[in-house]
């Protein structure tokens, strides 16, 4: 099965309620709807009520049973999330007037409703910048224990005739962590292959990617990725990972046997781990928009809970698709003993 129609499938069994933050955007409207018709999730859409159901007009549908309107300034909600917000951020100086305004501000509340455990996952980012909704996912549902560092990925969904190799990979860090150190890009590597094991269910192939293929540059930054390797290494000896490698020598077979022909990964990687953003940024919009690879991100992970971004540039598909993503990460966070007790009752 295409790892597209399994994350629809799983999240269909699931049903998880997925906030949608930025709820009055025609293409928030139109993924809802689609969720809906998919039976893929319930949805709560955060924004002003009238907004929303004018959205709905123009699309001629109407909600159904499975969707609700959190209009933040107005919801019943507002006092207990507006003081939950300001439990979690007072040790920063943040006074209870302003975890009120706060509370209201759509994204922060649909961030709240989900460490509150009123919903599983958000999805904001269609209008919001990355910025906005990353920093609030930090601050309100925070990172998860035993993981100090948030990170993001995009998967990439090679399914074009002219994709020779087709199937699930992953670009990390394409839209978080600006300049990871060493240590840094060596949890995104852990991080990423613990994503991709989990969603997609494939064996990790990691390559740390650079502009040098063992050794044939010298600089700073070849020997940071270098070092990065050798640390996730050192965490997870059993880990399919390599570099310092180019992206041709992590992805075409017989580049790789030339370049690096002991390399583990054979030029058949699936996980790719850029150096920093600028790289991983500029080349998953290039893989999208030149290559025609569909691109579903920026994916967080080391969140306690599912909370992802949208780029600005999104379809009402591509948001379909990462609430399909956020109620996979949603149902992979469970407790086993908590899935078994929802499937017997
Ligand atoms: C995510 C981002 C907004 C955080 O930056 P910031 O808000 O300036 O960071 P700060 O240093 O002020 O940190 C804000 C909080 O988040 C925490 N934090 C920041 N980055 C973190 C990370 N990667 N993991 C865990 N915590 C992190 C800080 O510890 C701080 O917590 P506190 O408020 O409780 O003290 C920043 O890394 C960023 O802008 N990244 C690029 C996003 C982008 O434009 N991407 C391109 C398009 S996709
Ligand atoms: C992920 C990303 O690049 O987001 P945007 O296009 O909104 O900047």
């Amino acid at each position: 099965m295409k790892p597209l129609e399994m994350l629809l499938r799983n999240a269909a069994r699931s049903q998880k309620k997925i906030v949608l933050s930025e709820g009055a955007d025609p293409r928030v409207v139109q993924a809802a709807i689609e969720a809906r018709r998919q039976g893929i999730a319930r949805i709560v859409l955060v924004g002003r009520e009238e907004g929303i159901l004018c959205q709905y007009a123009f699309a001629k549908a109407k909600p159904d049973e499975g969707v609700e309107i959190h209009n933040p300034a107005q919801s019943p909600l507002l006092d207990e999330l507006a003081l939950l917000y300001y439990e979690l951020r007072k040790h920063k100086g943040v006074p209870l007037e302003q975890a009120i305004c706060e509370a209201r501000k759509p994204h922060v509340y649909a961030a709240l409703l989900v460490k509150r455990g009123l919903a599983d996952g958000t999805v904001g980012g269609a209008v919001a910048t990355t910025a906005e909704i990353v920093r609030t996912a930090i601050q309100v549902i925070g990172p998860k224990p035993g993981s100090k560092l948030v990170s993001s990925f995009f998967l990439m969904l090679f399914c074009q005739m002219h994709h020779v190799k087709k199937g699930a990979h992953i670009f990390a860090d394409s839209g978080l962590v600006v300049d990871p150190t060493a240590e840094e890009m060596s949890q995104i590597a852990l991080a990423s292959a613990d994503s991709f094991a989990a969603l997609i269910g494939d064996v990790p192939r990691v390559a740390m990617l650079s502009f040098s293929t063992r050794g044939s540059a010298n600089h700073d930054s070849v020997s940071k990725v270098v070092t990065a390797t050798e640390m996730a290494r050192a965490a997870v000896p059993e880990l399919l990972i390599d570099g310092e490698l180019q992206f041709d020598a992590a992805f075409v077979p017989d580049v790789a046997a030339s370049k690096a022909g002991d390399s583990p990964l054979g030029g058949d990687a699936n996980i790719f781990i850029f150096p920093n953003l600028e790289s991983g940024n500029i080349a998953y919009k290039i893989a999208q928009r030149v290559g025609g690879a569909e691109a579903i991100g920026p994916i967080l992970q080391g969140l306690d809970k599912p909370a992802n971004d949208l780029s600005r540039g999104c379809s009402a598909e591509d948001i379909l698709h990462m609430i399909a993503v956020t109620a996979a990460q949603a149902e992979a966070n469970q407790p086993a003993k908590a899935r078994q007790e929802e499937f017997v009752s």
